[in-house]
């Protein structure tokens, strides 16, 4: 009573986290123990893996039939009744698992007696379920719905299962480990277990019943719902099936939760396979658990503003690699590693998921669609767990000779081999499915988002037109090579805009007089003005012709401000980089011709112009060093775009050779020449 009077001096939705979390608790321990419990009953592998399976597997068979129609008969009483009800009868049936052991000697009978309790139970949740999430929203302010739903999935896939799974393995060791003397029959761990799983649902059942009388909810609107229900959850399942996003949303949460369901499944054969024992096994569930519970729980921190599209996708592709890094676990350490990662892989799918659910899908269908889930989920971590089960355990493991050596086939492993491979496909085909960035590199994406500076996302590209940048260092004789390029495409009847940077507008034309000419700026402000002189200059001089099919010829773009303000300033590439990317709308030239020249040589060209040196000629020897340097790495990172010439050839010469380049590649996209595809230029 002292209990209770504590628990009623909680706030309702803290009353509710809390019932929701000793009843996910429950739920981890029942589930493990009746599954354990039974399997003991039995003896050989095949058997033990079929009843282990089998009991498992019996927990989904009510919500395949009967998923829909509970939804509908839990709105027809009221939802605190119902809950209440249902934990009545499943404190009932939970006990009955163990007690039936006692009385009763025939192991047929008691396996089949769990496998009957365990589908009543199944059945029972499927009406409490909905009771409870129909009420979760009056209870929670809605501010606080979306950390109450990270909150509610840490403690259902993270918290619960590890405390079960460490529960039952302390508790198997302390009885084993001889300490005290053999517990009697019906106090062997599993039923302890069972009994706890019970005495819970007799305790939520109280403190729902008398603490948590707001449940209740209010109005009668049931003969709406109940006449709705049903066609609507049809509705919800077409929706899935029609819209691209959504299907592919929903099968990659399934797919991360079939892997899930396989390291569960396979666990126990796994451990064996690595010739570690019971508590092992609890380990490996355990951590598997908190892989999800980190992922869940840390994964937004991590990787920040990266885009949950991707992340969702990303995030699939991690664990399915993570269930084939444990096919080739050769030891216990490694397998534990590998769990931690198939859980944080899905727990973040699962994060990513939900939340593009509940962000991206209109309110009207958004209930039927998190409905499909909820089954969903359910029911393919069933199918997973009892399958893979079945199969590792009817396959066994065996040496086979080949070419004179013996090699060991394990069942288990080959199922996490396949589970893997088929996990990474439906990764990346749910990512491409949903990129909302593409073009952008996946890689530097995520590395930019987890330091704060995500990747932005590429602007509408142009099929048509063909954009050439020159580059190099002072006097290298790009200007003289832009006007050869010119004249000879428009030789071949091309439209060609010859453009630079900085300049190339009005406004850009001040920003020229800004850095070049005035007072020296600070490094950061010379590196924006050049940006913002790029924004310019790409949004209304460079994007538009080549929207037109014309061919753009430019006098320095964004390697300039990587060697210059990166190398030459020393300020962070990767910034620049992004900069530039964001300002550009992650526009890429088609070709970088880089003019290759010895700085002192460059510069006494460019003396030689009359003109005056501008302030970056007037900069040391080493800064025109390390921009030349810049650039050749620049260029030697990504050969196919560039065409590095070394400039001190003849003017003649360096002109042919750019000639047959763009002919060349011209010839490659196929004529007329500038009409090609986007071919990766509107990259970040
Ligand atoms: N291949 C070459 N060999 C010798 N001199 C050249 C060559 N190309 C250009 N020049 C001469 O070098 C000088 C600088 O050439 P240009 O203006 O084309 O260079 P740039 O790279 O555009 O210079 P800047 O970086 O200062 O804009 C000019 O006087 C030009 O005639
Ligand atoms: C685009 C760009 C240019 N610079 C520097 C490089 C040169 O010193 C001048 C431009 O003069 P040019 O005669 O037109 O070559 O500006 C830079 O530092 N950063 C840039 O992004």
């Amino acid at each position: 009573m002292k209990a209770l009077r504590s628990v009623m001096r909680i706030r309702p939705f803290r009353r509710l986290w809390l019932v929701l979390g000793v009843a996910s608790l429950g739920d981890w321990l029942g589930l493990l123990a009746t599954a354990i419990f039974a399997s003991a009953q039995v003896t050989g592998s095949a058997a033990k893996g079929l009843v282990f399976g089998s009991t498992i597997a019996v927990r989904l068979l009510p919500a395949l039939v009967l998923g829909p129609v509970a939804g509908v008969l839990a709105d027809r009483f009221d939802r605190r009744l119902t809950m209440v009800v249902c934990d009545i009868l499943r404190f009932l049936l939970f006990l009955s698992i163990p007690l039936t052991a006692l009385v009763v000697d025939n192991a047929g009978l008691i396996v089949t007696w769990a496998a009957v309790a365990t589908f009543l139970i199944e059945a029972i949740t499927l009406i409490w379920i909905p009771a409870k999430e129909a009420a979760v929203p009056n209870l929670i302010p809605r501010a606080r719905l979306e950390i109450s739903n990270q909150l509610t999935l840490i403690t259902t896939y993270g918290i619960t299962p590890v405390i079960a799974a460490l529960s039952l393995s302390a508790l198997d060791a302390f009885v084993r480990s001889g300490v005290v003397p053999q517990p009697p029959e019906w106090a062997e761990p599993a039923q302890l277990a069972l009994y706890f799983n019970a005495f819970s649902r007799l305790a939520i059942a109280v403190v729902v019943f008398f603490g948590i009388k707001e449940i209740s909810g209010r109005g009668d609107r049931r003969e709406v719902r109940e006449q709705g229900m049903l066609r609507q959850f049809v509705d919800g399942w077409k929706y899935v099936g029609k819209t691209p996003m959504v299907r592919g949303l929903v099968l990659g949460i399934l797919g991360a939760f079939g892997g899930g369901g396989i390291v569960i499944g396979t666990a126990r054969f796994f451990t064996a396979s690595l010739g570690a024992g019971d508590a092992a096994f609890y380990l490996l569930f355990g951590t598997l658990f908190i892989g999800l519970g980190a992922g869940i729980g840390l994964g937004p921190v991590i990787v920040r503003n990266l885009s949950r599209r991707r992340w969702f996708g990303m995030s699939i592709v991690l664990a399915a690699g993570s269930v084939m890094f444990l096919a080739f676990a050769l030891h216990l350490a490694m397998a534990i590693l590998g769990a931690l990662l198939v859980g944080a892989g899905a727990g973040m799918a699962f994060l990513a998921g939900t939340t593009l659910l509940g962000g991206e899908i209109g309110d009207d269908v958004r209930g039927r669609v998190f409905a499909v889930v909820n089954t969903g989920t359910r029911m393919i971590l069933m199918i997973a767990i009892a399958l893979s089960g079945v199969i590792v355990g009817a396959g066994g493991s065996r040496r086979v000779e080949i070419a004179g050596v013996s090699v060991s086939f394990s069942s288990t492993r080959a199922l996490l081999l396949v589970a893997g491979a088929v996990g990474i496909v439906a990764g990346i085909s749910a990512f491409r499915q949903m990129d909302d960035k593409r073009g952008v590199p996946v890689l530097a994406d995520l590395w930019g988002s987890m330091r704060g500076r995500p990747l932005s996302a590429a602007e509408p590209g142009h099929a048509d037109g063909l954009f050439v940048v020159f580059e190099g260092g002072e006097g290298a004789g790009k200007s003289t090579q832009v006007k050869a390029l010119a004249e000879a495409l428009r030789g071949h009847g091309r439209t060609v805009v010859c453009t630079r940077e900085p300049g190339a507008t009005e406004i850009g034309a001040e920003i020229r007089n800004l850095v070049l000419h005035r007072d020296s700026p600070s490094p950061r402000a010379e590196a924006l003005l050049y940006a913002a002189d790029r924004a310019h200059h790409v949004a209304t001089v460079v994007r538009p012709a080549l929207a037109r099919g014309e061919v753009v010829i430019s006098d320095r773009y964004i390697d300039s401000s990587l060697a210059y303000q990166g190398a030459g300033r020393t300020l962070p590439v990767e910034e620049i980089s992004w900069l530039s990317s964001w300002a550009t709308g992650g526009l890429k030239p088609d070709l970088v011709v880089l003019l290759d020249v010895d700085p002192a040589v460059g510069l006494s060209r460019a003396a030689g112009r009359g003109e005056g040196a501008d302030r970056l000629e007037r900069e040391a020897t080493s800064f025109h060093e390390r921009v030349r340097y810049a650039f050749l790495d620049l260029a030697a990172a990504d050969p196919r775009r560039y065409l590095v010439l070394d400039a001190s050839r003849s003017p003649e010469e360096l002109a042919r050779a750019i000639m047959d380049r763009v002919l060349a590649m011209t010839q490659d996209r196929d004529e007329p020449v500038m009409a090609g595809a986007d071919n990766g230029r509107n990259g970040a």
